[in-house]
């Protein structure tokens, strides 16, 4: 073998090319297919990046129209998955109800044997559009309701918020969820996006790559901060509560959820930012008092992370609060993520398809030799 190199948790590691996204962390730049993020988050629509992470280009107007209705209308759900949802324990979470049912989505696909890049990319908006209606209703599926069917008259972020929370949202309040989505949408290589790399590397199909995807945004380092955030803000109560309660946790080495990057360590992630203007905007135009309280907490939280850990807030720590103030279901925060996320992911599994090398590295062995079974 070669000369041995060992990072562990693969940290700082090359582990493959893409021409999909960068994080830039010297310029504070997220790019997207040449794109920043940012921008793509202040000046277009999800849709749009949907176009340009499968697709490979910004999409004009009358190509959004076109993608926008073509997604509605592949957004309906097949009845088996509902009824798959109803005979699970209803204690289950949320994230493994859902990657049950994006494994069984692969069964409902005609083209699923079909491994390539075009397939993939059928397939692959079929995921996107379904995966918003099966996250909007996991929630109703498990209380015993009936889920709500998407509405191809509505806009797709307009959709996605009414099947979530039963009720239109105003049009700012889709704005900022529509730009939550853009946030989420794609980040170069996270564990999930490695983890559908992985599996697409065996030729595995789109189905069963973004399957693994939802597996490993589940864990609380990654897609489960969101909602852990939310349950320390709501725990802490008020801004003497909530510099309390971390101050007790890293009393006890405890880590903060929403809090640290991998990759931008000791900055602030740029979504973050963004996310936190949103809220601000957000909770300043509705004169929101709770909003506005769950901000201040937010803020007095981030100095004190800053002062005592030089640590900066990630995406997940601005989201949780934003997706509060739009009356979205705790339990769905990750989901969304999710559900956001399968632009970015189904745009990798498409790429590694058309570039394979499959992934097979090596270990160092640690453990014991020469041990005889009898
Ligand atoms: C959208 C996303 O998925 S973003 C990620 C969401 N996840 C979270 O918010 C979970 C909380 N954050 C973390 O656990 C980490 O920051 C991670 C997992 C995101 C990145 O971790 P790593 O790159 O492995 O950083 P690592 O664990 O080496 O941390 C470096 C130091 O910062 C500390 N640290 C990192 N994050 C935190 C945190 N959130 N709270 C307290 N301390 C922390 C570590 O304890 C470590 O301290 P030490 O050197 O004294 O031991
Ligand atoms: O990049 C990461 O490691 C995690 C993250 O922020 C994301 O997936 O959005």
């Amino acid at each position: 073998m070669a000369e041995e190199v060992y990072r562990p948790g693969l940290e700082g590691v090359i582990a493959t090319e893409t021409a999909i996204s960068f994080l830039d962390v010297e310029r504070e730049e997220i790019v997207v297919r040449g794109y920043n993020l940012l921008d793509l988050a202040r000046e277009r629509t999800y849709v749009d990046v949907v176009g340009l992470l499968i697709d490979g280009r910004l999409p004009d107007d009358q190509e959004r129209a076109v993608l926008e209705r073509r997604l509605l209308a592949a957004a309906e759900v097949p009845a088996q998955i509902w009824e798959i949802l109803r005979l699970l324990p209803p204690r289950m979470h949320a994230m493994d109800r859902l990657r049950t049912a994006i494994s069984t989505l692969g069964g409902f696909d005609p083209g699923v044997e079909r491994v390539d890049p075009e397939q993939d990319r059928e397939s692959g908006l079929r995921i996107v559009a379904q995966a918003a209606t099966i996250v909007a209703n996991l929630v109703r599926v498990r209380e015993g309701q009936q889920p709500l069917a998407p509405d191809p008259s509505r806009s797709f972020p307009a959709n996605f918020l009414w099947m979530i929370t039963g009720r239109d949202g105003s049009p700012a309040e889709v704005r900022v969820f529509d730009q939550a989505l853009i946030a989420y949408s794609e980040h170069e290589l996270p564990n999930s996006t490695f983890a559908a790399r992985v599996i697409a590397s065996t030729l595995a199909d789109v189905y069963g790559a973004l399957t693994g995807a939802v597996a490993s945004l589940k864990g609380p380092l990654h897609g489960g901060a969101n909602e852990a955030v939310m349950a320390m803000l709501l725990e802490a109560g008020d801004e003497e509560g909530i510099e309390r309660w971390i101050r007790e946790r890293l009393a006890r080495k405890e880590r903060i959820m929403g809090f640290g990057h991998r990759v931008y360590m000791r900055r602030m992630d740029p979504r973050a930012q963004l996310l936190k203007e949103t809220l601000t905007r957000l909770v300043a135009e509705r004169g929101d008092a709770e909003g506005q309280k769950l901000l201040r907490m937010c803020e007095r939280a981030e100095r004190l992370m800053h002062a005592e850990k030089g640590l900066y807030p990630n995406l997940d720590y601005y989201a949780a609060p934003v997706f509060y103030v739009l009356g979205i279901p705790i339990e769905l925060y990750t989901p969304i993520f999710f559900a956001a996320r399968t632009a970015g992911l189904v745009a990798h599994v498409v790429e590694q398809h058309a570039h394979n090398r499959l992934f097979r590295p090596r270990v160092r062995y640690t453990g014991p030799r020469g041990l005889k079974p009898a």
